[in-house]
């Protein structure tokens, strides 16, 4: 993409409803938005945590798009209103952080840029769960976390059992307070695990795709995250089905990874070359995103 007046490629018109729940839509939509994604190459502005940088860039890449993991005060002004999308993701939060995570998402309000957020490890201290809430009041086109964050974030309190950044919950059992969540903050609301659920406070879909092994490679959920970022960029308008077809591409590479790996540490080797080679037939006959509920 040469610059940020670039228009992305315009995407269907929704379907009636009846076909919007079904793979007859989700499918042929997720191949659209990975293409569109790797004809576009949008750039990605990722102000993510020490763990996550190597893995977010690199999966951004696969997909087709353009990493920059630029991070200080000093270069916002300059550098995100020619991003086309921002991931905020708080893992290594430290209080230096939080004044660039902040302008940034504001920078990207201004300027009508998507963001999304990984509030990871939300309920893990009264720290954290302020800036995310804080965050949150900056209102991200979508929010991505696992069920315990996300249950943290809408009840607004610290959880005495957090595992810090990995679930003590199924993303199922955060169905309801992702709706509230999604219906309060204005945002897209997506909860991952075995089945992740997407949610506009409405509609609410599942995606069937991935492996458990995902969940032994560190930083996959904020790569995830990072992904749906570039879709939401190249369907700025439809931040519900750039989420769901983002997770549901993200899972079915983890699939197809699986295949060849021997661990975690294959996988997250072939989950990069998956994500990398997807092509349409395998895209149409294995998406698999439905409603919930
Ligand atoms: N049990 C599972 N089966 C299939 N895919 C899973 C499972 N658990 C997590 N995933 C996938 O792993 C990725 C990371 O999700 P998750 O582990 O929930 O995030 P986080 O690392 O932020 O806790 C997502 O793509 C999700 O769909
Ligand atoms: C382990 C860890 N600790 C702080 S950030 C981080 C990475 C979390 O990554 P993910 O949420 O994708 O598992
Ligand atoms: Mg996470």
């Amino acid at each position: 993409m040469e610059d940020n007046k670039t228009q992305f490629p315009q995407q269907p018109p929704p379907p009636p409803n009846d076909v919007a729940e079904t793979n007859k839509f989700w499918a042929p939509q997720a191949w659209a938005h990975l293409q569109s994604v790797r004809r576009s190459s949008p750039l990605i502005q990722c102000i993510t945590n020490f763990v996550s940088m190597d893995l977010v860039a690199n999966v951004l890449l696969s997909g087709g798009a353009s990493p920059a993991m630029l991070h200080s005060v000093q270069e916002i002004p300059d550098f995100t209103p020619k991003t086309h999308a921002l991931c905020i993701n708080v893992g290594t939060l430290v209080p230096d952080w939080l004044p660039a995570m902040k302008m940034a998402a504001q920078v990207a309000n201004e300027c009508n840029k998507p963001w999304v957020l990984d509030p990871v490890a939300a309920g893990a201290s009264g720290f954290r769960l302020k800036a995310c809430l804080d965050l949150l009041k900056l209102r991200p086109t979508v929010v991505r976390g696992n069920g315990s964050e996300i249950m943290a974030l809408f009840r607004g309190s610290v959880d005495e059992n957090s595992k810090g950044a990995d679930s003590l919950h199924e993303s199922t059992d955060a169905i309801e307070a992702a709706k509230s969540l999604a219906q309060i903050s204005g945002s897209i609301v997506a909860v991952s695990g075995a089945i992740d659920i997407v949610t506009d406070g409405h509609r609410v879909v599942g995606v069937k795709n991935g492996v458990p092994m995902l969940q032994k490679i560190t930083a996959t959920g904020c790569s995830v995250t990072a992904l749906i970022a570039a879709f939401v960029a190249i369907d700025p308008l439809r931040p519900f089905e750039a989420t769901a077809t983002a997770l549901s591409v993200f899972g079915l590479a983890g699939e197809i990874g699986m295949d060849m790996a021997k661990g975690p540490a294959s996988l997250r080797m072939y989950l990069i070359d998956a994500l990398h080679g997807l092509d349409e037939a395998t895209i149409l006959r294995r998406v698999n995103i439905g409603k919930m509920l």
